[in-house]
């Protein structure tokens, strides 16, 4: 999303109470910013005090980037999701088309909708970000602290928070440990299900609720709803995964702005960094220094086949010569992973952050749902009371591209207790949902 989403127009942010400490955590200017070696004088003018060879850091944050907009219009969504919803589909037989997806992984929200952040995004991809800085790293993290390690179950092994800080100070960055700690979207004890499930007491089931060939939406020229796409073990992966790479480098964070708000969900970027402080899209994030982790090949895959799938509903309905003028095709460079939590929700707000090339041609973004249901908003203006609304559901795909590149769009709340029987006992997901938005730098 062009998190200016998440940015601006945010109703559902909250001040965070350690804002004087942590504020510019997500804030240093330029120079904080700067890759690699500080110098030494550099980090005593920042507020270091050298002690012996060591710089130890006075005071936290020194200056707050406050350039830009920090604030804007609320918008209050008047929230009706208390009960859960009874799902829209009847009964259907599985279907056929999705792959099922592979277990190998190669280890590997949000945006703005202020005009002005078009005008970011004129300097081309390549000017951006070099060929050489575009290019995924393969396996290894390149997280400033090495330290940090996967096991083989997916979870990692952090350094003390002191050590973490010394190095990320060294490397120029600030990071406060309470902001980046690891957040696992799953409970642990996933094989207590009788346990877990029981916080999701009226959860349906897949085979109340859906199985069967994917429901396909046009809610406009561009925009398509696949319901129920992502199949089962899909979505089992889809969790699987996120959960480890959530909890490793580059992983989940629950995200602020420059003025101090905090996002109401945890964050994870992949193939590039989105910073919601700046708006822009990078190799590596600002807080510390963590080179996002790859976007693994099957999610890849599976968003790619539900462009295709999009464009041959959109062919028929608009009986268009060329396709691609209705809903283009996309090959996602990034992919931004949010976990709502029960409070969970989203402004509404353009997705415009890409590059002017992927805006100008309409490039679509595609959003996978998992868990939770959500209250899902889109229109033409910034204006909740004309907007439609859409839930969408576990396992459903929307797509907009094309003329509705721009539309405006928001998740006015998570519906609780409306995830999948079987999803939750085969994951231990959470109480939440699981947003993952592709698209194409
Ligand atoms: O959670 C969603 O469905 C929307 C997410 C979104 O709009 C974004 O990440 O830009
Ligand atoms: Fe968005």
């Amino acid at each position: 999303m062009s998190k200016s989403w998440k940015g601006s127009t945010e109703p559902d942010i909250e001040k965070s109470d350690s804002f004087a400490n942590h504020g510019s955590q997500f804030s240093g200017d330029t120079e904080v910013r700067t890759r690699g070696q500080v110098p030494l004088k550099k980090l005593c003018q920042r507020g270091y005090i050298m002690i012996g060879t060591i710089p130890v850091q006075l005071q936290p944050p020194y200056s707050m980037n406050l350039q830009g907009s920090s604030s804007s219009p609320s918008l209050n969504f008047s929230s009706t999701c208390t009960e859960p919803r009874s799902m829209s589909n009847p009964l259907r037989s599985v279907q056929s088309n999705i792959r099922v997806m592979h277990t190998n992984v190669d280890k590997t929200l949000l945006p703005d909708f202020s005009p002005s952040s078009v005008s970011n995004n004129s300097l081309s991809p390549a000017e951006r970000f070099p060929a050489s800085n575009i290019s995924r790293h393969q396996g290894k993290s390149s997280c400033t602290d090495h330290l940090w390690k996967s096991s083989e179950v997916g979870y990692v092994k952090r350094p003390r928070p002191a050590q973490r800080n010394l190095n990320n100070a060294l490397a120029g960055y600030k990071v406060d440990p309470a902001d980046i700690k690891p957040f696992d979207i799953c409970f642990r004890r996933r094989h207590n299900s009788g346990l877990d499930i029981s916080l999701h007491a009226n959860t349906k089931s897949y085979t109340e609720v859906q199985e069967g060939v994917t429901e396909k939406i046009i809610l406009k020229p561009g925009m398509v709803l696949l319901k129920h796409y992502l199949s089962h073990t899909n979505q089992v992966e889809i969790v699987r995964i996120c959960r480890k790479l959530g909890q490793g480098p580059g992983g989940f964070y629950q995200p602020g702005y420059k003025d101090g708000a905090k996002l109401r969900l945890q964050m994870m970027c992949l193939g590039l960094d989105w910073d919601p402080q700046t708006r822009k899209y990078g190799n590596k994030r600002s807080i510390d220094g963590c080179e996002p982790p790859n976007i693994p090949d099957e999610f890849r895959d599976l968003a790619i086949l539900a462009i295709e799938e999009a464009q041959n509903v959109s062919k028929k309905k608009f009986r268009a010569a060329n396709v691609e003028d209705v809903l283009p095709s996309m090959s996602p460079d990034l992919c931004i992973v949010n976990f709502y939590s029960a409070h969970g929700r989203l402004g509404l707000h353009q997705d415009r952050d890409e590059s002017r090339d992927s805006l100008h041609r309409g490039l679509p973004v595609v959003s996978f749902s998992v868990g939770d249901s959500a209250e899902f908003l889109y229109g033409e203006e910034r204006d909740l009371e004309k907007a439609e609304k859409v839930v969408l559901e576990s396992g459903d795909v929307l797509i907009f591209g094309g003329k509705s590149r721009f539309v405006f769009h928001g998740v006015s709340c998570i519906i609780p207790n409306s995830a999948p029987r079987e999803l939750l006992e085969a994951t231990g997901l959470r109480p939440g949902r699981l947003n993952l938005t592709f698209r194409q730098f």
